[in-house]
């Protein structure tokens, strides 16, 4: 049965699914840089496992690796309790990377048939049409098709060998939120068919809505693991909105205050213990105004991870 919006796959059972793809201890250096430094990550069956990171991270890198276009330094690799360069495991994964290109002057449907002649064992071309929403787009010149209608396309075309394993690299990047729920929709219905999922996203909302689990990764290694809600609870970080006359040099220097970011005549503190902060304020600016506090966001236990490491 698929998952409605509203029910992802529940975690637990997830969990106790075997791993469709792992890296385990994996370094890979290029020259002086090491893009991983002994990394483990699985991904389950059923599961969207979103990863984060600032630029340089990390992740392409182990996208890459994953699907078996370049060779790990030292660690395993293994897609399906396989080498992922093995043809027989290169025929159950699919992509919609950043670099994809497919020609313009292709009709939506031969582009359909082309990439289902790549594989041993396809979707159904009405399956693929239906699960990335292209219905009345299949005669269609790829060329003339908007923006989405493309991404559409390209997400029909990582589907069409009906693979196991799924990267999605930054799938809505350039998308309005409309399309972007829409792509939303779509992969939650791969993972509610038992796919594994691995997305990449600059978008914390996104993998906050989508994400089953999500790895937060900077300079190769893992900061943080866990659902978007453990990710945030890790920071313990509220948010507080106010109006006040405090310096925000000294605000940053109050324990625990984490980040400090103007916001029009506002300020907006990310802080671990926001009770110890408002006390503290109000006894330096009696005037504080328009108080908010708020649960942190994934962007906030995002920036608090990275700026920590950095
Ligand atoms: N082919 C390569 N040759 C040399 N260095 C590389 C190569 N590919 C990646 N790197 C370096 O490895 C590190 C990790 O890069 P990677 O592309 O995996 O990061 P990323 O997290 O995907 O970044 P972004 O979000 O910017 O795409 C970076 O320092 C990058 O410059």
């Amino acid at each position: 049965m698929l998952a409605t919006l509203d029910e992802p796959t529940p975690v637990y059972s997830i969990l106790r699914s075997p791993a469709v793809a792992r890296l385990h201890s994996v370094t890979k250096r290029y020259g002086a840089i090491t893009a991983l430094d002994t990394l483990n990550l699985a991904i389950n069956a059923g599961e969207v496992l979103a990863l984060l990171g600032p630029n340089g991270a990390g992740k392409t890198t182990a996208i890459r690796l994953l699907l078996g276009l370049i060779s790990p330094t030292a660690g395993s690799v293994r897609v399906m309790g396989r080498d992922p360069r093995d043809s027989a495991t290169r025929t159950r994964i699919g992509a919609m990377l950043q670099v994809t290109r497919v020609p313009e002057t292709l009709r939506v449907r031969e582009h359909i048939d082309l990439f289902r002649s790549y594989y041993p064992h396809p979707m159904s071309v009405a399956e693929i049409v239906r699960l990335a929403r292209l219905e009345g787009l299949e005669d269609r010149f790829f060329g003339k098709l908007s923006g989405g209608q493309k991404q559409r396309v390209l997400f029909g075309l990582a589907i069409c060998g009906n693979p196991d394993l799924v990267f999605l690299d930054e799938p809505t990047v350039g998308l309005d939120i409309e399309s972007r729920r829409a792509l939303w929709a779509q992969v939650r219905e791969l993972a509610a068919r038992g796919k594994a999922v691995l997305l990449t996203t600059h978008y914390l909302e996104e993998a906050d809505a989508l994400a089953h689990r999500v790895i937060v990764i900077d300079k190769g290694k893992i900061l943080a693991e866990g659902t978007p809600a453990q990710i945030k609870t890790r920071v313990t970080g509220r948010r507080i909105r106010c109006v006040t006359d405090c310096d925000h040099s000294w605000l940053r220097a109050l324990p625990g205050v984490a980040d400090v970011q103007p916001d029009r005549d506002a300020v907006v503190i990310t802080a671990t213990a926001p009770e110890a902060v408002l006390r503290e304020m109000f006894l330096h600016d009696a005037t504080v105004s328009d108080l908010e506090v708020s649960t942190a966001a994934l962007e906030d236990a995002f920036l608090a991870l990275t700026q920590a490491q950095a």
